[in-house]
């Protein structure tokens, strides 16, 4: 039989203090017009790590990445970015802030008119970040990283497939270097390959340029190729009112034999009595 192991001696310096959170939520509530969303939410996502929320339709986890940008400012609670508290910050503070977080949303959300240089050219031109030479270098370099041909920056949107249109959105979110992403649903609509293709790109992108992911999906391949870590949330129309919102909070292997029936329930993608109570 191995001899037990001995815990690991601290350093001189002592245990190693956890990563610093680069975004943070502190016992966050937000209501619209007294219609509760989310209860003493409190989440803090390390610099560098791949943050996966779960959950079902309309448990808030588009609310929470619009609080975490602050497009939406939280009814309780405070908002940190980099210790910054979000509601202590004017708009042109506010602004400077985003410009360290790049976003793709669901649908791509490209502008149909721009030719697709123009829409990665977008942030950068905004900000008058780089000159229009090195603004070329850019994005043709991002258009590259995410897998599309030479001579793509000439065409407009319509011309394109989802999963195509998806990774411009994600070479237009990448334009401005940002320090976080947000990826609201990013595999929605595309088949399992190009979903592949999109999980392999929120991967390279943490590896190579080091960004702090947060990435709210119902694709457990996703949270499973990219995740560091998952919070699940329920809806709080759900949850009696003494109940913790967040039912799992941990390493994505710790979610499919998790002893809350809820948390698998939702993992394997079981109805249960879902059907019947949705029939009254
Ligand atoms: N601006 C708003 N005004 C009023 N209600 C809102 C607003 N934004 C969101 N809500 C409500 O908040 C709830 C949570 O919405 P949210 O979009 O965050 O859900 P979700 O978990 O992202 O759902 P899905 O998985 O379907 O995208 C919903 O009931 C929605 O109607």
């Amino acid at each position: 039989m191995d001899a037990p192991q001995a815990a690991p001696a601290p350093g001189p310096a002592g245990p190693a203090e956890p990563p610093r959170p680069i975004v943070e939520l502190a016992g966050i509530g937000m209501e619209f017009r007294q219609h509760p969303v989310l209860r003493g939410v409190s989440i803090a996502v390390p610099k560098g790590q791949t943050l996966c929320v779960i959950g079902e339709s309309g448990c808030g986890k588009t609310v929470l990445l619009k609080l975490m940008i602050g497009l939406l400012r939280p009814t309780r609670g405070a908002v940190r970015f980099d210790d910054n508290d979000l509601g202590t910050l004017d708009t042109y503070e506010l602004n400077q802030v985003r410009l360290r977080f790049g976003f793709l949303f669901q649908m791509a959300a490209l502008f149909d008119s721009l030719s697709i240089y123009d829409n990665v050219a977008f942030g950068p031109r905004e900000h008058r970040l780089y000159d229009e030479s090195m603004l070329r270098r850019v994005v043709l370099e991002r258009l590259r990283e995410v897998g599309l041909p030479p001579g793509i920056e000439a065409k407009k949107p319509a011309e394109l497939s989802g999963g195509q249109r998806k990774r411009v959105g994600l070479a237009r979110a990448l334009a401005t270097d940002p320090e976080v992403m947000l990826y609201d649903e990013p595999t929605t609509g595309l088949d399992p390959i190009m979903s592949d293709v999109i999980n392999e790109l929120i991967l390279q992108t943490q590896r190579t340029k080091h960004t702090t992911g947060i990435v709210v999906t119902h694709d457990m391949k996703t949270v499973t190729k990219v995740a560091d870590r998952v919070v699940m949330l329920y809806p709080l129309s759900r949850l009696r009112p003494d109940e913790p919102q967040i039912l799992f909070d941990g390493p994505p292997d710790a979610l499919e034999d998790h002893p809350d029936p809820r948390v698998r329930q939702f993992v394997r993608g079981e109805a249960g009595e879902r059907l019947s109570e949705l029939r009254g």
